[in-house]
């Protein structure tokens, strides 16, 4: 058959009748939202480019109330029951197409897992090897860390210049993932710069994948394209996934050395088990169940996943103490305080550090006031349609709360949920607690919880005492002014772009 010009215009007018008569028979037609928005995710990926989308998904919110349109199919809620419902444990709730695009094409990883059981089963594989318990084994990596975190806050306290602390505290998690999973530094730290360009291919994923996942029937050809486009060592995600690849060698290699070197009797050496060789481990035990990929792909989420938002979180904490002087005065009461007991080691241990209300409240403060990742956390309605806030969503709409309104939804966190202020979290009001404990979701919630949190809680917790005890940290006249907040960019993860710092050493060695 031959194509003419009106059978091109009558598949057009096809197309054009479709997208105006879909918003009409739609169910929910009645949500109200932005009016591009009905018709088409164009206007939604605008957003997503645009790097703000949490500024915007809470103006949403208060312009058009707690159910919005954000998409023809795209709903953003902001209603009490919600996140019990959508992300409570045992809900049927699968993560949307908008995940897809995180994820190698044809191949699986926890974190955009679409499958339930399929995630349930591979969750359980891992569970084990990150939960706290676990973790706490690894406090000498992150004390290595630390401390070469701090000799280089010294150089640069010496120095006098104006540094990015995102930047250092990147460098700081990214060799903290680094020891964990693989037991060697990247050299982030020792080098400080981007190591194997590394960020460089962290920053082109979250690019690609946030709007990428808009279109996710393309994400195997443009992987593809992407990739053959980079050359040998692959772009964004390809690239990350070679790096993995290349460093599970080195360590075969150095595990088969080591194997020899313990045969003939040649070591004593004393060693602490990276994740990669208790995943090589589970592998030769039962290579079925616990599969190369798995061990791939868990690598490669460590990478993805373990060092922007620990970074990202690290910098909020001490943005808002040094927006704040009166809490940062509070926290340093409480280390002096814990130091003179003699509470508080050199390398604040973990369980040093629970004991420190202040210092958890502040912890738990800056994370509700700027939480790592700032679009909806989609989902897909299951089966037989869901009621939220008395309206009726049918199989396979898109619904999803955005962790930033939230955490600054004043219904949760009182009048002042827009303010900066640990102490919220010190009240002896259990219920007023609870409350706010409910909505506190950072880390995601239920099933799909981070699995990578107690990570980053174990660097965090560990590394903010010795910061704040032994260094002074000083914004710019400019960025100090009350009224001034600092620039971000949303691409997932909300990174600060102009966290600019100057570094005095408080006369302690570090
Ligand atoms: C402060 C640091 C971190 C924050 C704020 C954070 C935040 C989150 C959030 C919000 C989710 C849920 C996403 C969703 O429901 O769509 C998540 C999931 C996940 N995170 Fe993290 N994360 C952090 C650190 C880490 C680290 C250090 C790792 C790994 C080393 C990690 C690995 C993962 C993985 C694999 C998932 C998917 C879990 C699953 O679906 O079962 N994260 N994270």
């Amino acid at each position: 058959m031959v194509i003419s010009p009106h059978h091109v215009l009558a598949a057009l007018v096809l197309v054009v009748v479709v997208v105006l008569l879909k918003p009409i028979v739609n169910p929910l037609r009645h949500v109200r939202g932005p009016w591009l928005a009905r018709f088409s995710d164009v206007w939604y990926l605008r957003q997503l480019s645009r790097g703000s989308f949490e500024q915007e998904n809470q103006k949403l919110h208060q312009t058009y109330g707690p159910i919005v349109r954000y998409g023809p199919n795209r709903y953003s809620i902001c209603e009490p029951s919600a996140a019990k419902t959508i992300y409570g444990h045992g809900t049927q709730f699968a993560k949307s197409t908008w995940y897809s695009s995180w994820a190698t094409p044809g191949s699986w990883s926890l974190f955009p897992d679409q499958d339930i059981k399929r995630h349930a089963h591979g969750r359980s594989l891992f569970q084990s090897t990150y939960s706290m318990t676990a973790l706490v084994s690894y406090e000498p990596f992150v004390d290595e860390c630390g401390t070469l975190f701090c000799q280089r806050l010294q150089e640069v306290a010496e120095r006098g210049e104006p540094v990015d602390m995102r930047h250092w505290f990147q460098c700081y998690a990214f060799d903290v993932i680094g020891l964990i999973t693989f037991g060697n530094r990247f050299g982030f730290l020792d080098r400080g710069e981007d190591v194997g360009s590394l960020i460089q291919a962290l920053d082109g994923h979250l690019y690609y994948a946030t709007l990428v996942g808009l279109l996710p029937s393309l994400h195997p050809l443009l992987y593809k394209i992407r990739n053959l486009w980079a050359g040998s060592k692959g772009s964004g995600r390809g690239y990350l996934l070679n790096f993995t690849l290349e460093q599970i060698a080195h360590h075969r290699a150095g595990a088969d050395a080591m194997l020899e070197k313990e045969a003939t009797g040649d070591t004593d050496e004393a060693r602490t088990e990276p994740f990669l060789s208790k995943f090589l481990a589970k592998h030769a035990e039962n290579p079925e169940k616990f599969s190369h990929q798995h061990i791939v792909a868990s690598c490669v989420s460590n990478i993805v996943a373990g060092s922007d938002t620990t970074a990202i979180s690290l910098s909020a904490i001490l943005y808002y103490l040094l927006k704040n002087p009166t809490c940062l005065q509070s926290l340093r009461a409480e280390i002096d305080e814990f130091q003179s007991r003699g509470q508080l080691s050199n390398y604040p241990s973990f369980k040093e550090t629970q004991q420190m209300t202040y210092l958890q409240a502040t912890i738990k403060e800056a994370l509700r006031m700027h939480p790592a990742t700032g679009l909806p956390l989609e989902r897909v309605v299951p089966r037989d349609g869901i009621e939220i806030a008395g309206r009726h969503f049918p199989k396979g709409a898109i619904v999803g709360i955005n962790t930033w309104v939230e955490h600054r939804n004043p219904a949760y966190f009182g009048q002042d949920a827009d303010q900066f202020r640990p102490e919220r979290w010190l009240t002896k009001d259990t219920e007023e607690l609870s409350r706010m404990n409910q909505h506190w979701m950072p880390f995601g919630l239920g099933s799909r919880t981070c699995i990578g949190r107690h990570i980053s809680m174990l660097e965090i917790t560990k590394v903010i005492p010795r910061i704040v005890r032994d260094f002074d940290f000083e914004l710019s006249p400019s960025a100090a002014r009350q009224e001034a907040t600092w620039s971000t960019q949303n691409l997932w993860f909300v990174k600060p772009t102009d966290f600019i710092v100057r570094v005095k050493a408080r006369g302690k060695a570090p």
